[in-house]
């Protein structure tokens, strides 16, 4: 099954648009998993296993498992969720984008090493640079549009013969460079506005959308500017409130975890 086809399958068997993010910080773990030596594979599995059910993805951000030397339990991680939860979509975050060559190697290990469905992509070295990732037909490339953080204003919202860069970017996304009707965009929540003008230029594309939770963004507006018709399209991401949601000594962190991402869940699901 191809990625758009696995993730279409996610969004109706959990009845959910979110996506669970997987961004291992020590120095947020519990007590009992400090100094593990496969502490990071722990935290991650019990997080998956609680939320499981309430999840349309998982995305691990390579960042925080490769900040601390940890591909090998991101290995792990990626392998327990393709191998436990088959009909999970699995994102890597990785926000790649280098030339031709080195991006067919970043493809390798997005897709051959740690097995994902989809990763992310930076569109910054234009059409070359995100075209060897297409050759892997089934998996999906998920191109950095409008991201959430502020800064990003800096130069996605620069004119470009009329049109702010990051609309042009979701045009050129879905007209030129989804040679295999695998692409997807990142667009923020933080951002309602442009998550509606994306929408409208791109038709029932998947959108990769952070920025709930932990950075603030509205999920009423959020899902009302991203839906498709069908009431799905998105893949909304929550990472660190859902990781330590933990609200007082003693209670358990997997289950603390599943009460915000149920939470979470239930409030997407209300707006769709
Ligand atoms: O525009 C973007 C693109 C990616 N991210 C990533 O999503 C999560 C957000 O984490 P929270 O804890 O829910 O804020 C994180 O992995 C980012 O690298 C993003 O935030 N914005």
């Amino acid at each position: 099954m191809n990625f758009i086809d696995k993730l279409s399958a996610a969004w109706a068997s959990n009845n959910s648009l979110l996506c669970v993010g997987l961004d291992p910080d020590l120095s947020r773990f519990p007590p009992q998993l400090r100094g593990q030596p496969d502490g990071i594979f722990q935290f991650c599995k019990a997080i998956v296993d609680a939320t499981a059910d309430l999840a349309c993805a998982f995305k691990p951000q390579i960042a925080y498992f490769a900040a601390l030397g940890a591909e090998a339990q991101l290995e792990a991680v990626c392998r327990y969720i393709r191998e436990t939860y088959p009909h999970i979509p699995l994102v890597l975050d990785a926000k790649r984008g280098d030339i031709g060559a080195t991006a067919h190697q970043y493809a390798r290990e997005a897709y051959d090493r740690y097995g994902a469905d989809a990763v992310t992509v930076n569109p910054y070295m234009g059409s070359d640079s995100v075209d060897p990732y297409m050759d892997w037909a089934d998996r999906g490339v998920i191109v950095l549009c409008r991201t959430s953080n502020a800064g990003g204003s800096d130069l996605q919202f620069l004119q470009v013969d009329g049109e702010p860069l990051y609309q042009r970017v979701a045009r050129l996304v879905a007209d030129k460079w989804n040679r295999n009707g695998q692409s997807a965009l990142v667009v923020g929540a933080t951002f309602p506005q442009e998550l509606a003008q994306v929408r409208a230029l791109v038709g029932d594309m998947p959108l990769l959308v952070p920025g709930i939770g932990a950075q603030g963004g509205d999920i009423e507006a959020t899902v009302k500017a991203g839906r498709t018709a069908a009431g799905t399209g998105m893949m909304i991401n929550s990472s660190r409130a859902i990781l330590y949601a933990t609200q007082q000594e003693g209670e358990d962190f997997a289950a603390a975890a599943r009460r915000v991402a149920m939470e979470t869940r239930d409030e997407i699901n209300r707006y769709r």
